[in-house]
């Protein structure tokens, strides 16, 4: 195994939105001594971070710490870094990464925090980096959960899960953002912890367009346990584990998701419930909601699995304009009855 410094002397963060800023915040939180390099793709990001230590458009008035470095450059902000973490919208992953490769330390573990799926290929993110960085298993790390950008960076308690196959890297990296308000917990399965984290945000828009409909809070609990109950399928016929689904990035992250007007998908959703198109949508929202375009893309994948997604279905024709929002809970209560137990 490769020998890692417990504690490297700087660590690379990629992609300086909400989620990049704030994760980068919990490891110079949690390590003072570490240097935490973070990429901004636009110049006046990185500056407003060195010099005001804020990054307002993402993160309002949260301080960041001075152990926050940032630059626009990312052969600054990977080298000698051997830990990379990717907070990128996901459909944008694949062709950075093409121009990143020769930038990075050879022996560096790289971790997506990224919620997303490839439209076209159906490739999970950490896929998406194994294929394009050429690494194996033990090299590519996930972490998801309950996890809005905007509570963490007020430090509010919260805890995650950090998946990968090898758990002495999964440890590592834990103990590297485990901070006073931020506790990470560790899983092999990076298969089902990344469908959780994925998935919830197609389920997250349906409660959003409930609630923008004014349905209630018996509406919202059908369809986020009908919800899981669909996750749970898909992770079940790509070989993840049942016991993830219980989790923080199975449940756990379904319930935040789901409830917080702080989350992109879940306000996207309401917006359309209330009656704005897909186009007015996009163009109120500053910040990425994956749902939108890994709606298609978790459908696409469930039906080449023969698994049915009958909410991300639902969701994928009001997105794409096959049906109006009103038609929305019609279509899923007019479904065949079934046994609660079926998984298929
Ligand atoms: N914000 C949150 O609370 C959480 C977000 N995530 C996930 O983290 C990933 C990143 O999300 P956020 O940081 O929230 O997104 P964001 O919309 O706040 O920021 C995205 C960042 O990526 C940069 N970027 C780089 N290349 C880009 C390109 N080609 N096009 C557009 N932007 C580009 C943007 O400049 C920006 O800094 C997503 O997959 C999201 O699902 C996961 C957990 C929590
Ligand atoms: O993933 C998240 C919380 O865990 C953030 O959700 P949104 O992307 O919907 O804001």
């Amino acid at each position: 195994m490769t020998e890692r410094p417990d504690l490297p002397a700087t660590i690379a963060v990629l992609g300086a939105g909400s989620w990049g800023t704030t994760f980068a915040k919990v490891v110079a939180d949690a390590h003072p001594e570490v240097q935490v390099r973070l990429w901004a793709r636009r110049p006046e990001v990185a500056e407003e971070i060195n010099t005001h230590h804020r990054n307002a458009k993402y993160l309002k008035d949260i301080v960041l710490p001075g152990n926050v470095v940032a630059s626009a450059d990312v052969a600054d902000v990977v080298v000698d870094a051997p830990l990379v973490v990717l907070a990128v919208p996901a459909q944008t992953l694949r062709p950075q990464l093409a121009s990143w490769k020769p930038l990075l330390d050879p022996e560096a573990v790289v971790v997506s925090l990224m919620k997303g799926l490839e439209r076209g290929s159906d490739a999970r993110m950490s896929e998406v980096i194994k294929e394009e960085l050429g690494l194996s298993d033990d090299r590519v790390a996930v972490i998801s959960g309950p996890n809005l950008a905007m509570e963490i960076a007020r430090k509010e308690p919260t805890a995650s899960v950090v998946a990968c196959t090898d758990e002495d890297v999964a440890q590592w990296i834990a103990r590297l953002c485990t901070a006073a308000y931020f506790r990470p917990y560790t899983n092999p399965d990076v298969t089902g912890v990344e469908i959780g984290g994925i998935v919830k945000n197609v389920i997250a828009l349906c409660v959003g367009i409930c609630d923008g409909k004014g349905m209630g809070d018996n509406t919202k609990a059908t369809v986020i346990t009908r919800g899981l109950a669909e996750t749970t399928r898909l992770t079940l016929a790509l070989g993840g584990d049942v016991q993830t689904m219980a989790g923080l990035a199975g449940l756990g992250d379904l319930v935040a998701t789901c409830s917080s007007p702080l989350s992109r998908n879940h306000t996207a959703g309401r917006l359309l419930g209330e009656g704005l198109t897909l186009d007015e949508v996009s163009e109120q929202m500053t910040q990425t909601a994956e749902g939108i375009k890994s709606g298609r893309a978790v459908l696409d994948l469930a039906t080449k699995l023969g698994v049915d997604m009958p909410i991300t279905e639902a969701v994928v024709a009001v997105l794409e304009g096959e049906i109006a929002v009103e038609e929305l809970a019609p279509r899923l209560l007019a479904r065949e009855l079934k046994s609660e137990g079926e998984l298929q």
